[in-house]
């Protein structure tokens, strides 16, 4: 297995998915992580794009088949998870991986890759802006944002369980900070 894994953490509307999709602009050889989940596709997300898209009770099968590196129920009847096989694959071929996972998610697999891995936390300014920046997206309904919100307290009390938090208030200058900091991190 030769490449590296960087993992992204954050409440639901803190922006990972933001600098990500920045990050996989840049020439860094990296990949996204593909995850499996139970949840019904959004708006234009393709299976083997976004999510490998399963049946709850396909996801289930496979969690007693041993298929999963960790898996979360992230949310009740929602599970997602990082499937051994995907991570194997995309490691062996040299390349680079950036996961983007919810907080306990992360701090399983930095704990089964180790120093392998660079595990970052992204940190809205507030709840508040996190509100208006689930509000803003528009791809959630209220419930499900009230529910997101309501999970956000518990997962910011992780950050300190991650090698780098990044602030994300202004997103140029943490999309820069996010760059620079895996840059370093892949040239080790
Ligand atoms: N620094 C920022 N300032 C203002 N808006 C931002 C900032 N960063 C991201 N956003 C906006 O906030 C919304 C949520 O961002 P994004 O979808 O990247 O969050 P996420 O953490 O990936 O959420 P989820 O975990 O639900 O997928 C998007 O509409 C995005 O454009
Ligand atoms: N533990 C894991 N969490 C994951 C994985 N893939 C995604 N996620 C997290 O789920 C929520 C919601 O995502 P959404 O696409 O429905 O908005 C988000 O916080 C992701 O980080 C995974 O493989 N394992």
């Amino acid at each position: 297995m030769n490449g590296k894994l960087i993992i992204f953490s954050a409440p639901s509307g803190s922006g990972k998915s933001t600098i990500i999709n920045y990050l996989l602009k840049q020439d860094l050889n990296l990949q996204f992580s593909i995850s499996a989940t139970s949840r019904p596709p959004r708006g234009t997300e393709q299976n083997g794009v976004e999510y490998f898209f399963l049946t709850p009770e396909e996801f289930k099968r496979r969690i007693a088949n041993g298929e999963f590196v960790e898996y979360e129920e992230v949310y009740p009847d929602r599970f997602y998870g990082t499937l051994k096989s995907q991570v194997e694959k995309q490691l062996t071929e040299g390349q680079n991986i950036i996961f983007d996972v919810d907080v306990v998610g992360g701090c399983n697999i930095k704990q089964f890759y180790g120093e392998r891995a660079l595990s970052v936390f992204i940190q809205p300014p507030s709840i508040d802006e996190l509100r208006k920046r689930l509000e803003g997206r528009g791809t959630d309904s209220p419930e499900t944002i009230e529910s997101r919100i309501a999970k956000a307290s518990f997962e910011l009390s992780y950050a300190p369980k991650f090698d780098l938090v990044i602030v994300n208030d202004n997103l140029e200058a943490a999309e820069t900070q996010a760059l620079e900091a895996i840059r370093k991190f892949l040239a080790q």
